[in-house]
């Protein structure tokens, strides 16, 4: 089966990173994760990534740049998540499709319940966090 294309931000405030929670009601609800969401016909990942933080919270980035590419096998239907890292002038954030946000130090993903395709990015961002 092909995998569903989905884009997702670390979004980074003054070195705080941009965590949402999941919605009742929405696959996987409850999960924290990285906001993104699904690409549509014809939209490049960069689009799709300022349109659903757009749509979901309300927020523009700037500096979009690749972070990493991760493939997961969910029961349903693989994903195949395109991560970019951008940065936020501000931590305003509106909860227009999230239950919450939260900005967090890298360290500190390991206490929220990320989605599982998540598990590896979080090492990698922690990784290349640290200091030199
Ligand atoms: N945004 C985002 N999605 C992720 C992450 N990790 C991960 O496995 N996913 C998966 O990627 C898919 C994203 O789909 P979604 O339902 O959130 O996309 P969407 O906002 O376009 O949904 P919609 O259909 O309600 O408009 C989900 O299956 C979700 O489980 C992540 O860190 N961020």
């Amino acid at each position: 089966m092909y995998p569903l294309l989905v884009v997702a931000g670390l979004v980074f405030h003054h070195n705080k990173l941009l965590i949402t929670q999941r919605p009742p009601g929405k696959k996987h609800a409850g999960y924290w994760e990285f906001p993104g969401g699904k690409l549509e016909k014809d939209e490049s990942p960069v689009n799709a990534l300022v349109r659903e933080l757009c749509e979901e919270i309300d927020l523009e980035v700037t500096q979009c740049e690749i972070f990493d590419v991760v493939y997961h096998r969910y029961d349903e239907q693989p994903v195949l998540l395109m991560v970019y890292r951008c940065q936020s002038d501000t931590s305003r954030v509106r909860h227009l499709e999230v239950s919450d946000h939260a900005w967090i130090d890298v360290e500190e993903l390991h206490n929220y319940s990320m989605l599982p395709a998540d598990d590896e990015l979080i090492e990698q961002v922690i990784k290349k966090n640290a200091p030199q």
